[in-house]
Formats: structure tokens, C-alpha cells, sequence
């Protein structure tokens, strides 16, 4: 395993590149974060440094299937406190639905994969490397039954490793009362997954939770060698960075690129902030480069570092601030021509994307694939009876949310807070579909959106297992609709649902609009729903629904009239 390890030190993996890494050593330039040049903002520069210091993975090939963890089903002895009783067997559970067991398959996979070469493949013009991933994940005593699973929250994690261009090769888990503050798991696990690291040569190991710098430091140490530590959070920042150099190119006008912007170093941000405290890794690998010997140099640099990282965090909140207030102005003028927005929140992979381009003729990625959305899309939709609202595409929501990412998102969450109404895209096809709206409104409530009005849509009927109980169930409850964004049933009646709720967050005004001001009335027509005209003498007496901004702008004709 270290033979073939060093050996990739000659050809430099494209997903890192290292920032403080002049020589890339095996460590220092393996995926998974650390993957942005630090240099003074510029938006520009910044999304172009992103694109070009990625291997991104093309979503448009798709062909690496995702495998499902073979996770461990043995019961585990309580660590406590980091007590040292863990499990010491290494044992890959048989979890193949067709009668493969996992084992085989990694044995197949490792002899497919015997030469590296196999393992650089060109993907979307660049050439990536596909590290081999081991999950661990922690199932914590005490949560609740109905919250996710360890297996789920396994098969997430293999997912988001998938997207990131990860091979997956095997996985374990561990049930705690509390996570070992040293090493999250206790020592026995730790050793189990040294057997497994040697066992199936694994490069990188993924926790299924966020760890601290000084674990993530104590599991390389334990783990030794070069094998690469990193946690949820680092996974999900890495596939934000590969999403966020993708989807520029896809830009099509001012207002989703300055969002584009917005998000790209809003990732940038929370990349930087993730890194600072885990600097000291790179202290190890310079103290290991000069043999020991140099202990000072190691952390000289590594203070220089973090200054150099602490003054470009204070350069890209400036600029982000300032960015935002222009955005605020943008949204104040779009306001003025009140079209009701319409915004897809819901879990990822729910079918947001796919509902907007079916009702919208865009083209906007989707896939079957985590986070296939980084940047939020607006687009209009035109109804039959010639009403039109847009509809606001936004990043999808995940379980274990890493809070600094929940300040990446606001771009699209400061969209939404100005939304006359939100839709909650469920894939009611899945399994932990109640799980999955429990995390989408854990989210929501933590954003200052209570006061809009929501409809929830339950989305990929068709692929249910049994569609007539769910559309029975949609007929006991009055606000819910459900739909096949795939295949178009239902969306007839959701967008009579959003006309009538987004109907509810208006109000009922009479007003006489002056002849002068036709265009006034067509306004009306457009963005209220209007109940009767009438011709009087001096102008069109208009009694209709309108959106409460712009009833503040007809006041002088209501005035007008009541006189
Ligand atoms: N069978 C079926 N598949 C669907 C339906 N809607 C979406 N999908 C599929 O689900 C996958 C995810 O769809 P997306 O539209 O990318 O989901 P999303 O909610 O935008 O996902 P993120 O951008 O990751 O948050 C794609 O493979 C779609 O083809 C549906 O109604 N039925
Ligand atoms: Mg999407």
C-alpha cells in the first residue's frame, strides 16, 4: 500500500492543490479541500481560480455508480468517555441485494484497480483520480428512532463521496454514548480501521461527522502513513467548490452571475474558516519533511500561514458584504414590478431543478446526484390564463448541515426570505421521506422565512411504491399536491395550488386607475388577479387580489375612489 501511495506523488492529483504545499508531498495533494489559491479578492479571479484548481467532476458522465457502504451490522461494545473496548474485528457486512457480498465486490473492485492508471480517468476534459474512500460513521446512543439512521446516513455519505469523485470500498460504524474527545471513536475501532486501511488500501477516510482539528490530527497520527483524514463537512465544502466551478459556464444572464458570485466565495469563505484551525497539519508535514530536525521552521510558517489566511477572511467578508448590498438594491428595483416568486426549497435530490425546467423550458442540471444545484435560478413561468410568476431554483437542503455552510447558502436564502410563497419539494418516493421535510424545516426554521406562505408538493409519484395511497393520502390534506416533475402529471393542479395560495399573501383592493395610466392597468392584469373592470367616467374601476407592495403603490387611486 505505501509503495503504490508514494508513487501518486509523481503524478499530482487534480482535485488539491495545496496552498501552502510547494512540494507536493503525498499529503498535500490529495483531494478533499484545501483546494482554493489564497490571494487577495477578486470575485473573477476567485470563480476562475476555482475552476481551474479543480478536477471537477463532469456531471455530465455519470457512469461511476454509486455503491452502497457495506456497513457493519455487528453489534459494537459502549465506548464511553474514550474507554478502550472497541470492537477489534474488521468485518464488511453482506449488505448486496444481489446476493454479492461486499467483501467480493471490494476483492473484484481492488484487482479492476490493481494498476493506477485505471484509477485517473478523464472526466468533462480533465483528468481526475479516484481515491479510495473508507466511511466511519458514529451511531450516537439516544437519538431518536425517527430521525436518520446510521445505514442512511452511511448510503448519504457514500453518495457525497461518489460526487466527489471518491471510490468507496468499504465502511464501519460504532454506537457511543459520547464520541471519544481524542479520536472520536474509541481506540478499538481505531485499530479495526488501521486493519481495514491496509486490508483494502484505502486513501481517505471519511467520518460521517464533523470532527475537531485536534481528532483529525490524533486519527492521521493514529492511522499513520499517508492516509488522509476528513469529515462530512470537508467532503461537502470540496463538492460546493467542484459545483461552484461547473455551473459558471451554465450562467446566462447578470442576475444568476452575480448570485454565482455570491456563492462562489461565499464556499471560498467558508472553506477559508473551515481550514484555519486545521493549519497545524501542515506543521506535521513540514516537521516530517526535514526529518524531525527543524521543528521552528515548521511552525514559523504555519503562524505566517494563518496570517495570511485571517487577512484574506477580513478582504472576502468586505467584499461579500458590500456585494450583498448591491444585490438588496437589485431585489428592491426588481420589487417594483411585484411578479409573486415562487421559490423550490427541499431536501437534495428531491426534483427541485427538474419541476423548474419542466415548467419553465430551462436547462438546468439536474441529476441524480448530491447537490447537483450550487447556484440559485430564477426563471419565469407562464401559467394558461396568462398569469406568470418566477420560480426560484435554490440549493437543496441535507441532514448534519455544517453551520458554516448555512452562511454559503445564504445567497440563495436571502432569494427566498423575499419569496410571496414557498414550495416544499419532497421526493415522497424515498425511504426516509419524513426524515428528509423534518431536516428541510429544521433549516427553514432557522431562517427568518415563518412568515411566508409554504406548500409542500410531493414529488416522484410515479416512482413510488404504491402511488394510489399517496394520492389518497394527498386528498385527505388540503395542503399538499402531488406531482411527477418527470413525467408532468399533477402540474396542472400545483400551479393552480401556487396561483390560489399565492392569492392568500395578497390583498383585495378597489382602485380607479386613470385612462392615462394604461399601463398601470396591464400591470394589474399581470401580477393581481382581477375579479371585475369597469368603465366609469374617469378612469377604470378595477376590483382585484394584488401583492401588498403593490397595493401601496395604488393608493392615491383607492384614495381617489373612496372620495
Ligand atoms: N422518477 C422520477 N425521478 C425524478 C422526478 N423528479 C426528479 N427526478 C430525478 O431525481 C434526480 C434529482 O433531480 P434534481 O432535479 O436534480 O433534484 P434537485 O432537488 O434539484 O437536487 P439538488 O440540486 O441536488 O438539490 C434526477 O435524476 C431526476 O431525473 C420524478 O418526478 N420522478
Ligand atoms: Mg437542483
Amino acid at each position: 500500500m505505501m509503495a503504490s501511495c508514494s508513487s501518486l506523488t509523481s503524478r499530482p492529483s487534480p482535485l488539491v492543490h495545496g496552498p501552502w504545499s510547494s512540494n507536493p508531498t503525498s499529503n498535500g495533494n490529495r483531494p478533499i479541500l484545501l483546494s482554493l489559491k489564497i490571494r487577495p479578492f477578486d470575485p473573477l479571479r476567485l470563480a476562475k481560480a476555482v475552476r481551474h484548481g479543480l478536477g471537477v467532476v463532469s456531471p455530465d458522465n455519470t457512469a461511476v455508480e454509486v455503491e452502497a457502504p457495506a456497513i457493519e451490522t455487528q453489534e459494537v461494545n459502549d465506548e464511553v468517555g474514550g474507554s478502550l473496548d472497541g470492537v477489534t474485528e474488521t468485518q464488511l457486512g453482506d449488505n448486496g441485494k444481489d446476493g454479492t457480498t461486499s467483501s467480493t465486490r471490494v476483492k473484484k473492485k481492488r484487482e479492476d484497480d490493481d494498476s493506477l492508471d485505471n484509477r485517473f480517468q478523464v472526466r468533462n476534459g480533465r483528468e481526475v483520480f479516484e481515491e479510495k474512500a473508507y466511511l466511519v460513521g458514529v451511531e450516537r446512543k439516544g437519538d431518536r428512532e425517527e430521525s436518520f439512521g446510521i445505514d442512511e446516513s452511511l448510503k448519504e455519505l457514500a453518495q457525497l463521496a461518489d460526487t466527489a469523485g471518491l471510490m468507496v470500498v468499504g465502511s464501519t460504524y460504532q454506537k457511543l454514548s459520547s464520541p471519544n474527545p481524542r479520536t472520536y471513536i474509541g481506540s478499538g475501532k481505531v485499530s479495526e480501521i488501521k486493519s481495514a486501511i491496509h486490508a483494502l488500501d484505502v486513501e481517505t477516510v471519511i467520518f460521517d461527522d464533523e470532527l475537531s482539528p485536534g481528532q483529525l490530527r490524533n486519527l492521521e497520527k493514529a492511522f499513520g502513513g499517508d492516509v488522509r483524514v476528513c469529515d462530512r463537512t470537508a467532503l461537502i465544502l470540496d463538492i460546493f467548490n467542484q459545483r461552484a466551478a461547473t455551473h459558471e459556464a451554465a450562467l446566462q444572464d447578470a442576475h444568476n452571475c452575480a448570485l454565482q458570485l455570491i456563492n462562489c466565495s461565499q464556499v471560498a469563505l467558508a472553506l477559508m474558516e473551515y481550514q484555519l484551525p486545521r493549519l497545524t497539519r501542515m506543521w506535521t508535514h513540514l516537521e516530517r519533511q526535514a526529518g524531525g530536525q527543524v521543528k521552528g521552521m515548521g511552525e514559523k510558517q504555519i503562524e505566517v500561514d494563518k496570517r495570511i489566511l485571517r487577512t484574506q477572511i477580513g478582504v472576502l467578508k468586505k467584499e461579500l458584504d458590500s456585494v450583498r448590498k448591491h444585490r438588496k438594491q437589485y431585489r428592491n428595483r426588481r420589487t417594483s414590478v411585484p411578479v409573486p416568486v415562487v421559490s423550490l426549497v427541499g431536501y437534495t435530490n428531491a426534483g427541485k431543478s427538474t419541476l423548474l425546467n419542466r415548467l419553465t423550458g430551462a436547462n438546468v442540471l439536474a441529476e441524480d446526484r448530491l447537490f447537483a444545484t450550487l447556484d440559485p435560478t430564477t426563471r419565469r413561468v407562464q401559467i394558461k390564463n396568462g398569469k406568470e410568476f418566477l420560480l426560484t431554483d435554490t440549493v437543496g437542503f441535507i441532514q448534519k448541515l455544517p453551520t458554516m455552510l448555512v452562511a454559503a447558502f445564504r445567497a440563495t436564502l436571502e432569494e427566498i426570505s423575499e419569496s410571496s410563497l414557498l414550495v416544499h419539494v419532497v421526493d415522497i418516493s424515498h425511504p426516509l421521506a419524513e426524515q428528509q421535510i423534518e431536516a428541510v424545516d429544521n433549516v427553514l426554521s432557522e431562517l427568518d422565512v415563518s412568515s411566508i406562505p409554504k406548500l409542500m408538493v410531493w414529488n416522484k409519484v410515479d416512482k413510488a411504491k404504491d402511488p394510489q395511497k399517496i394520492k389518497l393520502e394527498v386528498e385527505r390534506r388540503e395542503d399538499v399536491v402531488c406531482i411527477s416533475a418527470l413525467t408532468g402529471e399533477g402540474l396542472e393542479e400545483f400551479c393552480d395550488a401556487v396561483q390560489d395560495k399565492v392569492k392568500d399573501s395578497m390583498v383585495w383592493v378597489e382602485a380607479l386607475v386613470p385612462f392615462n395610466k394604461g399601463e398601470l392597468l396591464s400591470t394589474i392584469h399581470q401580477v393581481g388577479m382581477v375579479e371585475k373592470t369597469e368603465y366609469m367616467e374617469n378612469g377604470t374601476l378595477v376590483k382585484a387580489h394584488v401583492p401588498l407592495r403593490f397595493a401601496r403603490m395604488l393608493t392615491p387611486m383607492r384614495q381617489l375612489h373612496i372620495s
